[in-house]
Parts: C-alpha cells; sequence; structure tokens
C-alpha cells in the first residue's frame, strides 16, 4: 500500500541541523509572463490580501495581473543582475556566507514565491540528513503577512512527512544587537564616505492600517527598532523621520508615506536625504527601483538635490556575523 506520507531516510545517528533562509520570492525572468506568474501566487496568498478570495481572485485575474505584469516587468528589467534577479541573488550569497560561519548546519535559501520553493528546499535538506529545523524568515519585523505565511509554507509541506524535525522560527529580530550593530556601521560607513544629508529617512514597507488594528506587532517593531538605530546614531528628533513605501490598493495603509514625506523635506527646503530600508535584509526591487530611481527622481523633482540611498545588508560581514548570533541563540539546547 502506498503511503499518504513521504517517507524518511533511514539515518543512524542523531541527524543534522538545518537552518533555512526564507526570503519573499521574485519572478524568474523580467518578463510580464513570469511577472504575472509570481504575482499571481503572491498576491493569492490569503495572509497578504485578506479580501473575500472570489472576488479577490477575479480582481486579480482579470484587471490587476494584465496590467501590472508589464509595468513591473519593465522596472524588474532596470535592476536585474547578469545572475538574475537581486532580491533572489543576494539572499542566495547570504546564505553562501553564513553555510561559512555556520559549516555544522546545512544552511539553504528559499523562496516564500517562485523558487527555489520552501517544500523543494525542505525535501533536499532532509534527503541530506535534516532531522532538526531552524527556519529564519529574513524579516526583521514580525507581520503575518510575512513572517506567518512563512510558518504557513513551512508548516503544510511538513504536514506531508512521516518523521518531522524538531522546528523551531525566529519570530523576528527587531532589535537584535547584532542586527543594529550591522545597520548602525551601514550608515556611518556612508556618512564617512559621503558625509551626512540633511536628513536620514528610515523607510519600512507598508502595511495595510487594518492589519494593525487587527494586531499585527509590524508597526511597533518598526518604530522601536528605527528609534533604538537613531539613537545609536546620535540623531535628534527633527534629523530623522520613520516612513512606509510600497503601498498598494486603495484602502489606507501605514503613515506618513515615503512618497509624501520626500516630496515635503524637498519644499521646505531640505537639499539632500540619506535614505535607508531596514525592513529589507537584501536590496531588491523596493529598494533599487522604487527607492533609488522613482522616489529620487521625484525629490529632485520637488527640488531636491539628491537622495542618496544606503544600500542593505546584503551579504556583507557585519550582516552574516549578526544572523549568525540570532541563529546560535535560537539553536541552544540542540547538539552541536
Ligand atoms: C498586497 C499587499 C502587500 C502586502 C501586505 C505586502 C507586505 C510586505 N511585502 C514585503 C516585502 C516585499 N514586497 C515586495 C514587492 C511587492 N509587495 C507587494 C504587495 C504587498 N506586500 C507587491 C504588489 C509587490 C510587487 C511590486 C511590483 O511588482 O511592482 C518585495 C520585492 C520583491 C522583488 O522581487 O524584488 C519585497 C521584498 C514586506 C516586508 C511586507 C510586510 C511587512
Ligand atoms: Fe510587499
Ligand atoms: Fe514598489
Amino acid at each position: 500500500m502506498s503511503s499518504r506520507f513521504r517517507d524518511a531516510p533511514t539515518a543512524a545517528g542523531p541527524g543534522r541541523t538545518g537552518l533555512l533562509l526564507v526570503n519573499l520570492g521574485t519572478p524568474d525572468a523580467p518578463t510580464p509572463a513570469a511577472v504575472r506568474r509570481y504575482l499571481g501566487e503572491f498576491l493569492s496568498d490569503r495572509r497578504v490580501v485578506e479580501l473575500p478570495p472570489l472576488l479577490w481572485q477575479l480582481l486579480l485575474r482579470l484587471v490587476i495581473l494584465p496590467v501590472r505584469g508589464g509595468r513591473s516587468a519593465a522596472n524588474y528589467r532596470k535592476i536585474w543582475l547578469r545572475e538574475g534577479s537581486p532580491l533572489l541573488v543576494y539572499t542566495a550569497r547570504l546564505a553562501g556566507e553564513l553555510q561559512h560561519a555556520l559549516p555544522e548546519l546545512i544552511v539553504r535559501p528559499a523562496m516564500r514565491y517562485g523558487t527555489p520553493s520552501i517544500p523543494a528546499v525542505l525535501r533536499e535538506m532532509q534527503a541530506a540528513g535534516m532531522t532538526r529545523l531552524l527556519v529564519l524568515p529574513l524579516y526583521p519585523q514580525y507581520s503575518a503577512s510575512t513572517t506567518a505565511s512563512v510558518f504557513d509554507a513551512v508548516a503544510a509541506e511538513l504536514k506531508t512527512w512521516r518523521r518531522v524535525p524538531a522546528l523551531r522560527l525566529v519570530a523576528d529580530y527587531h532589535l537584535d544587537t547584532g542586527w543594529l550593530d550591522a545597520l548602525e556601521a551601514r550608515v556611518r560607513a556612508h556618512w564617512d564616505l559621503h558625509g551626512r544629508a540633511a536628513h536620514l529617512l528610515l523607510s519600512f514597507h507598508g502595511i495595510p492600517q487594518r492589519f494593525e488594528r487587527a494586531g499585527d506587532p509590524y508597526p511597533r517593531q518598526c518604530e522601536a527598532g528605527a528609534r533604538a538605530l537613531a539613537q545609536r546614531l546620535g540623531l535628534a528628533d527633527a534629523d530623522w523621520t520613520l516612513t512606509y513605501q510600497s503601498r498598494f490598493g486603495r484602502e489606507p495603509w501605514l503613515e506618513p508615506a515615503t512618497d509624501r514625506v520626500l516630496d515635503t523635506l524637498a519644499q521646505s527646503g531640505i537639499d539632500t536625504v540619506d535614505v535607508i530600508c531596514p525592513g529589507f535584509a537584501v536590496d531588491c526591487l523596493e529598494t533599487l527601483e522604487e527607492i533609488a530611481m522613482q522616489n529620487d527622481e521625484a525629490f529632485r523633482t520637488a527640488g531636491g538635490h539628491a537622495l542618496r540611498y544606503i544600500g542593505a545588508l546584503n551579504e556583507s560581514a557585519g550582516h552574516v556575523a549578526a544572523l549568525a548570533g540570532i541563529a546560535r541563540r535560537h539553536l541552544q539546547g540542540w547538539p552541536a
């Protein structure tokens, strides 16, 4: 009789510990068809869009994907690397560096939407002898739309296994000392090279205000992390602003919006702004295109002189050290 559960490899000994780094996901190519495929999967996740599913699917398939596919593909083409989409390329490099830092673990990158998928990567880790699993979503701040969605996908795959691994999840790391050290060093290195701009913007991806009212801790975690970073940098309240970017759809999202604050700053005579996006572990469409291209152009059109985007932590040594520290702490009590 065939089993409804995935066979466990017959391994002797205690098995190995896996570290799964999960990021959002990205299209496989900067083409309208690949973008529609990716956005179709992403925006069908009910953790991301909490609307009546039938109505939403009609709107998504008939209006949003046809319109957005081409426009978004053109934006991806502006930032595409020889090796692929920045989000995937930098996440894979980061996982490679973490594997060097933590040679005793099986470290793998996966994407919540698109490829390499969470099920495919988990199966490969199982084949390599994994019996304990630490899931590290690359989202410093917890949101149901990101962190919980990673949990859903991991749980859905493990539900089909005969022998499930011992399991832990890093729910957030928004006040982790090592992570704040890495961000602080990133800003200071930028200042050493370019001098300080008149203002520092800390721009985070937004979510609908409805999610916050329902108890999502995301905005509080963004605020606490931003304040901790500003304090470490010795900034007065008037010298920095927390904003939210990447608004989608018509309902109200978290405020203040990055583009509107940039407009106000330009009009009030602030000519240079440094922008850092601490919620994005690696650079992607939302930082490289939306901030460093679109918002830069809008800022200069509104009278500003220069928007200087401070790149994400990506595969930097400080980022690797921070994530290795977070992993080690969460692995305590498991066999080395
Ligand atoms: C529809 C609602 C959306 C919610 C809620 C949302 C939350 C959210 N997203 C990120 C991180 C990323 N989002 C990215 C792109 C992106 N996000 C949405 C929508 C929601 N995000 C859309 C429609 C898009 C695509 C934009 C486009 O095609 O123009 C990305 C970049 C992906 C890439 O390939 O580079 C990231 C990363 C977080 C952290 C978050 C909640 C806190
Ligand atoms: Fe998003
Ligand atoms: Fe965007």
